[in-house]
């Protein structure tokens, strides 16, 4: 069974700073968003762990493999490096959505995102080192089916996007309310789905809803390991096998 550790990262008192003394130049926000984000992926990707940008002032981790300690010295590090400061809240279950709805309970139970004394915040549990299993997590690698033929050779570039969001938008909704599952854009024409325990069956009906509802052919390859790159990359080699042989869902395991 999968005992994900999600992350949820949250810059302390955004809004407020990106606004004063006077609004700050949009090209500077997006270059500070982007670095922050890049640093995290780097710092959190370099213990085994992946982070979604999702909306850059709110980012979402799954953090298996660290401890308390990394997350607090993630903290200090940007802290010490960025004018912004950042809230963690973790928490872990079978569930991610669960997971990650406590990771957010934590972070706003400590207080608003728009308040300026809360910083620094970091609350939650992580899974001890001796209880961490081969199957903690399971990620899908989703992809749409010759996306370059399809669209990104033959469309301009923003119907291209608007093609590819659409079926993201579609997947991640679906994979929410219907199987528990975070879904996040990592670029290109690929999501990347943290999962609970799902069978074949699942990913073949997510692949026909989302086919159905917005016609856009999605292929997946799902991994589990200890942490979130194993199971990843699992996943990726997963994905390399539908690409060779034509099929829609491949599971690493079988
Ligand atoms: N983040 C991420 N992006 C990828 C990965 N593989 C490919 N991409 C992106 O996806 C784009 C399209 O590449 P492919 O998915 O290989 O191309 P395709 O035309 O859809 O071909 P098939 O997947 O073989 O059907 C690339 O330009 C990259 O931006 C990956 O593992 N991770």
């Amino acid at each position: 069974m999968t005992t994900t550790q999600v992350t949820l990262v949250q810059i302390d008192n955004y809004g407020p700073w990106t606004v004063t003394p006077e609004p700050r130049r949009e090209a500077d926000l997006q270059t500070l968003q982007s670095r922050l984000y890049a640093d995290i992926s780097q710092f959190v990707g370099n213990r085994g762990g992946y982070v979604f940008f999702t909306r850059f002032d709110n980012m979402i981790a799954i953090t298996n493999g660290l401890d308390l300690e990394d997350h607090a010295l993630l903290q200090e590090s940007v802290g010490n490096r960025y004018p912004v400061t950042l809230s963690l809240g973790v928490s872990t279950n079978a569930n991610p959505v669960q997971a990650l709805a406590d990771a957010t309970g934590h972070v706003q139970d400590a207080g608003s995102a728009q308040d300026k004394n809360r910083r620094e915040c970091l609350e939650g549990r992580v899974i001890e080192g001796d209880e961490r299993r081969e199957d903690d997590i399971q990620i899908a690698h989703f992809d749409v089916v010759n996306a370059t033929g399809q669209y990104t050779d033959e469309l301009n570039a923003f119907d291209t996007f608007i093609e590819i969001e659409q079926g993201y938008a579609e997947l991640m909704r679906h994979m929410r309310y219907s199987h528990d599952s975070l879904s996040f854009f990592v670029g290109g024409d690929n999501i990347i789905v943290v999962c609970p325990d799902l069978t074949a069956d699942d990913y073949e009906e997510a692949i026909y809803h989302v086919q159905e509802a917005v016609d856009v052919d999605l292929q997946v390859g799902v991994g589990r390991g200890t942490s979130a790159h194993d199971a990843g990359f699992a996943a990726k080699h997963a994905l390399e096998t539908c690409r060779a042989d034509g099929t829609r869902v491949e599971l690493e395991w079988e």
